[in-house]
């Protein structure tokens, strides 16, 4: 109730007589735009045709009424005709002089605004030009009349001949000059902050001239007596195609003014220019100051959007330096003794078979080589499918796959792994184009394909992934190449992660990057990383209840994903007193869910579905992987739930069935051979190698850049048996230390919602969810009921009071 009523007070005025309805119809906004367009050009062509022929067409003018003046007998000389003198002569004449150009200026841009040619802050420029409009007509009446005096009509219009003559009687010419001089440095200053500096300049002349400091730009490609350093920017992808070094030094005087009041951004990819006003841009990379987060709450200026990144604008992602290159990186190895003993081996069994072909192609990939065969006219497809196992065997070697015919072609292909087997580096995938420019939410680059390409996905559309295969055959190195490639494309504030590891391992060298990167629920254990299993129902049951608050939050912020509801949140669409932050994304990472379906059943399938089922439009994600691919652990439930799967080498073909619903991962070579499947068929990728050291190297990079102090906080779960249990199971020494005074406001105000309290308290979304849910175990507020206020179950004070007592 207390969340419609904010949003009925909300209503604007435009709202309520109705204008808005009219202002949103496209149609006429945009015939409305074109008409006031082709208006201004008209009015700006009548007020240039005045210059010439105002002289004569006044005279006409002021011998006839207004509604007299029809050009009848063309008697105006105006281009634009009678209208477009009458026009001219009002504005320019008996109005503002020459500053009345700004009306039709103004007039275009709204039409552009209308039409949605350009985004425009109309009411702003409205104000802006008006009294630019108004401080130009009495400036011009006073400075340009000596020189335009012989004019028809005064620069300044008659109004700005009044104004400045009555300004010029009460406080004399020098108090006018003041009055002008003050009011211009007033409203630039309002446009621009930069104003006050040149202020300073003027009155400081000498100063500024000494102050000023040359500046110079250091190649280090060149010299190498400073650490070379590229940087991987955020927003800047041009540091991959150009990964040459360059620190820019840049040094002048206008040191302590930032732009706009936000934090100075470390960019070492800004180009040098000119010697003026440049601002000094040191990279000092990994020993910066870590900020606080009360930097952000400062900032109101509603006509700039909110940088997702605030506060940590100088967190940098890692750089591509910290990750390993091969030899022979991304060029695959081709041996043509190779190439043509495989080629006959394969013609020899065919023709064994009696298939004849017409042509065969080869495609060297890193560890495979496609063989394209096209079979002669008459030859059945299915003939060559039905000998499928034949032939694999005949040519006898391992990891051989027939895929006949080969999707979309008439071709047959033949997979046969190479002698030498190249590795796929990270460093070769994420170096690349395809992943700099990458428009993806969760880009997860995970290797390259048969025919070179970078083969990468969006975890966001996936929406889930499953991750199978036997051991030793390269799922943890897939599962690190994913954690990998979020890491190196997003900001902590955008993502965090769940780390899911019951066998202890594989994860914790993540450890290092918990505070910016992980999200945990509260507790005394400090450990990011989950590997015990209570604590993974919990953590799963906590997201489940993140889920259905995000749920409420973009329901309540009219938006119909994460994407919308930052995109509304950027752009000041979202009140921050209703709770509203900034969403990451959560990708959750299981290694071996398997032992954990093994202990704990159903407690954790029925979660993670849950998840999988609805979790997507949130932003939450999950990736799962197991090295047991049985029915048992990869059940129907979640299978349904995972569209995208990646397989890895198993041992059975039964096993492939469970995966992929066909078989061929058990024709796999292993060490991060794989086939994926997202929709119709699965394609056959190298896994990208990434090594513990890269890990390492990159989780201290991060770890020593900028960011959240904290992990995330994922909210208190409702633990299954809470609902039965009353105030008898509350432990006092656990609660909230606001508990007593969130109770008593609940009360007073028989209000019983979440919003409410972190106003109430100042305190956060998340703190203010577990106040309640401690006040729903106490039995003072009830169950939660979707978006709506709960019911307050305590109506008193006294009764209050007593609980609380009995709860000591
Ligand atoms: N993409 C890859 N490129 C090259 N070699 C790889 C790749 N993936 C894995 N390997 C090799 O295979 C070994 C085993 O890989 P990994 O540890 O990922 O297997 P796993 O399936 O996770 O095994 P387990 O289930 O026992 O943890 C690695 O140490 C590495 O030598």
């Amino acid at each position: 109730m207390a969340k419609k009523k904010i949003m009925r007070t909300d209503k604007s005025f435009s709202e309520v007589i109705g204008l808005k309805s009219v202002l949103q119809n496209d149609i006429l906004n945009f015939i409305f735009g074109i008409i006031l367009v082709l208006l201004s050009i008209y009015v700006i062509i009548a007020f240039i045709s005045y210059f010439s022929t105002g002289q004569y067409d006044q005279s006409i003018i002021l011998d006839h009424s207004p509604h007299e003046i029809l050009n009848k007998n063309g008697e105006f000389k105006n281009s634009c005709g009678s209208f477009g003198a009458f026009v001219s002569y009002f504005f320019i004449s008996r109005c503002f002089g020459l500053s009345a150009f700004i009306i039709p200026v103004f007039m275009g841009m709204a039409g552009l605004r209308l039409v949605r040619a350009y985004k425009i802050n109309l009411l702003k420029w409205f104000f802006c030009l008006m009294i630019a409009m108004i401080w130009f007509s009495v400036a011009s009446a006073k400075l340009l009349t000596p020189i335009m005096g012989s004019s028809i009509f005064n620069p300044g219009g008659d109004h700005g001949l009044y104004c400045s003559q009555w300004l010029e009687n009460i406080v004399g010419v020098y108090g006018l000059m003041a009055i002008l001089l003050l009011t211009a440095v007033v409203f630039l200053t309002y446009l621009s902050k930069e104003t006050i500096n040149v202020v300073r300049n003027i009155l400081n002349p000498v100063g500024t001239l000494t102050g000023r400091v040359t500046f110079g730009i250091k190649n280090l490609a060149e010299k190498n007596d400073v650490q070379q350093e590229p940087v991987t920017t955020l927003d800047d992808p041009t540091v991959f195609d150009n990964p040459e070094p360059q620190q820019v030094v840049f040094t002048d005087t206008n040191t302590e003014n930032t732009d706009k009041g936000k934090p100075e951004t470390n960019d070492t990819t800004t180009k040098a220019e000119s010697g003026e006003n440049q601002k000094i841009i040191i990279n000092t990379t990994g020993n910066e100051t870590k900020a606080d987060s009360s930097d952000v709450s400062g900032w109101k200026d509603l006509s700039v959007p909110i940088d997702p990144h605030e506060p940590w604008t100088k967190y940098r992602c890692p750089t591509l330096d910290l990750l390993k290159k091969y030899e022979n990186d991304g060029k695959p190895y081709i041996d043509m003794k190779e190439q043509t003993a495989n080629k006959n081996r394969i013609v020899e069994v065919l023709n064994s078979f009696g298939v004849q072909i017409k042509t065969i192609m080869a495609t060297v990939g890193p560890t495979i080589t496609l063989y394209e065969i096209t079979p002669a006219e008459g030859v059945k497809i299915s003939k060559i499918r039905n000998l499928e196992d034949d032939i694999a065997l005949s040519l006898a070697a391992l990891g051989i796959r027939i895929i006949a015919p080969i999707p979309g072609k008439g071709t047959i292909g033949i997979e046969v792994p190479n002698k030498k087997q190249n590795i796929v580096s990270m460093e070769s995938i994420l170096n690349s184009k395809r992943f700099q420019e990458t428009a993806m939410d969760l880009p997860i680059a995970i290797g390259k394909t048969i025919t070179n390409e970078i083969f990468m996905v969006d975890l966001a559309k996936l929406p889930h992934l499953l991750v199978a295969g036997a051991t030793g055959q390269g799922k943890s190195v897939g599962l690190n190449a994913i954690i990998t490639s979020l890491l190196y494309k997003k900001h902590p504030n955008e993502l965090k992660l769940v780390l899911i590891d019951p066998k202890k391992v594989e994860f914790s060298i993540y450890a290092p990057i918990a505070q910016h990167f992980m999200a945990k629920v509260p507790d005394d254990n400090e450990e990011p990383i989950i590997t015990d299993v209570t604590k993974v129902i919990r953590t799963l049951n906590s997201l489940c209840k993140l889920m259905d608050s995000r749920y409420d939050m973009l329901k309540l912020a009219g938006a119909r994903n994460i994407k919308e509801y930052n995109k509304k949140y950027v752009n000041h669409q979202l009140k921050l007193t209703d709770g509203h932050e900034y969403m990451p994304y959560i990708v959750v990472v299981i290694d071996e869910f398997g032992d954990l379906i093994m202990t704990a059943g159903k407690e954790i399938e029925m979660p993670i579905a849950r998840i999988a089922q609805l979790a997507r439009a949130v932003g939450i994600h999950m990736v799962i992987a197991t090295q047991r691919p049985t029915t048992s652990i990869i059940t129907g439930n979640i299978k349904a739930n995972f569209p995208g799967r990646m397989a890895f080498r198993v041992s059975a073909m039964i096993d492939s069935r469970t995966i992929l619903d066909r078989p061929g991962a058990n024709q796999l070579i292993g060490r991060g051979d794989m086939l994926f499947l997202n929709g119709n068929e699965p394609v056959r990728v190298q896994c990208a190698f990434v090594d513990t050291p890269e890990i390492e190297r990159i989780n201290q990079y991060i770890a020593s850049q900028p960011g959240p102090l904290e992990p995330m906080e994922l909210p208190e779960p409702v633990e299954a048996d809470s609902a039965s249990s009353g105030s008898g199971g509350m432990e006092m020494h656990n609660l909230d230390p606001l508990f007593a005074e969130a109770a008593e406001v609940v009360v007073l105000s028989q209000q019983g919602s979440t919003s409410m309290i972190q106003r109430r308290f100042s305190i956060g979304y998340n703190r203010a969810g577990r106040l309640m849910d401690q006040l729903e175990k106490a039995g003072i507020v009830g169950a939660t009921q979707g978006s709506k206020p709960r019911e307050v179950l305590i109506q008193d004070k006294t009764s209050l009071e007593a609980l609380l007592a009995q709860l000591k």
